[in-house]
């Protein structure tokens, strides 16, 4: 579908079931070598909102998603979520903060059964992480069991309940994605990161994308910031979007302005010299 004739979200209130905190990305650079890839880039999610990142094709939206997870170092900036500076806490304390992430290639292990799965990303929350549970030293057997009920609920939530013992692998790929978004909301984020979730979909698994995104806004309350091409779905279910261009912040508005946007139009349907064109 094309960006200027998506249908825009209605309006739907924030729901406020956690304590979510906005994200705050406050004039962010990243530099690889001589390419700027974001050039003082700000934009903020709001709690308890499906904000989308958009941008054609090498805009930096990965980037972004990177350097929010300290995957790339910022040259300047600040990324705050509630009071924490997450620029200044090491990469592997981002997800014990409240940030989850589910990724386009899929970060699931194959011949893992899904809850074992789910059960990787529940480690960041306890006391002795992955090694004590892998040794099953014995203090940690009571919480275990703790943390794999509640592994069990969020992939009933997410529809893939009746799968936990099989090997993630063996799944149909609409569930695999909906594995690897439940592994991410194991951490028991407050902000939730997904990267192009409905890649490779078609029509009618696109739709029941939007519907769980909805979802987990709506029933757990949590914010989510949304890379996808997909402009149906971006303008169907986002409360705000933000479009990047060559490492720029070209918009950050509602649906319905961002559609109408003369700059965002340019950049997507480009010029008959570019060659970035994408059909998104
Ligand atoms: N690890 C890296 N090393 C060098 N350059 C990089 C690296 N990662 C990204 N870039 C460059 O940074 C720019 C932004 O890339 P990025 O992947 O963030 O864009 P994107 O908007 O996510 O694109 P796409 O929609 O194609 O995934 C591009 O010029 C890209 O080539």
């Amino acid at each position: 579908m094309d960006a200027v004739t998506a249908t825009p979200a209605a309006a739907s209130p924030p729901a406020a079931t956690r304590n979510v905190k906005p994200l705050q990305i406050e004039d962010i650079s990243v530099r690889f070598g001589g390419i700027l890839a974001l050039d003082s880039v700000s934009f903020t999610v709001a709690p308890g909102t499906i904000h989308a990142l958009i941008g054609p094709n090498g805009a930096g939206k990965s980037t972004c998603f990177n350097a929010i997870t300290r995957i790339y170092p910022l040259a300047s900036g600040r990324i705050l979520l509630g009071d924490n500076d997450l620029a200044s806490v090491p990469g592997h304390r981002i997800a014990s903060l409240g940030v989850g992430r589910a990724f386009q290639n899929l970060a699931l292990v194959d011949s893992a059964t899904v809850i074992d799965n789910v059960m990787l990303g529940r480690y960041s929350l306890t006391k002795g992480g992955f090694l004590s549970y892998a040794v099953r030293a014995p203090w940690t057997m009571k919480s275990e069991r703790r943390h794999a009920d509640r592994a069990a609920e969020i992939c009933d939530f997410l529809g893939v309940g009746q799968h936990l013992h099989r090997p993630a692998g063996m799944l149909s790929y609409g569930d695999q994605k909906r594995v690897d978004i439940a592994r991410a909301l194991a951490v028991e984020p407050t902000i939730l990161l997904l990267d192009e979730p409905a890649a490779g979909m078609n029509a009618s698994e696109t739709a029941e994308m939007s519907e769980l995104i909805r979802d987990i806004r709506d029933e757990l309350g949590i914010s989510i910031l949304l890379v996808e091409h997909d402009m149906g779905l971006v303008m169907g279910i986002a409360d705000r979007v933000t479009v990047l261009d060559f490492g720029r912040r070209l918009a950050d508005d509602v649906p319905a302005a961002v559609q109408k946007d003369p700059e965002v139009i340019r950049a997507y349907l480009g010029s008959d010299d570019d060659e970035r064109q994408e059909t998104p």
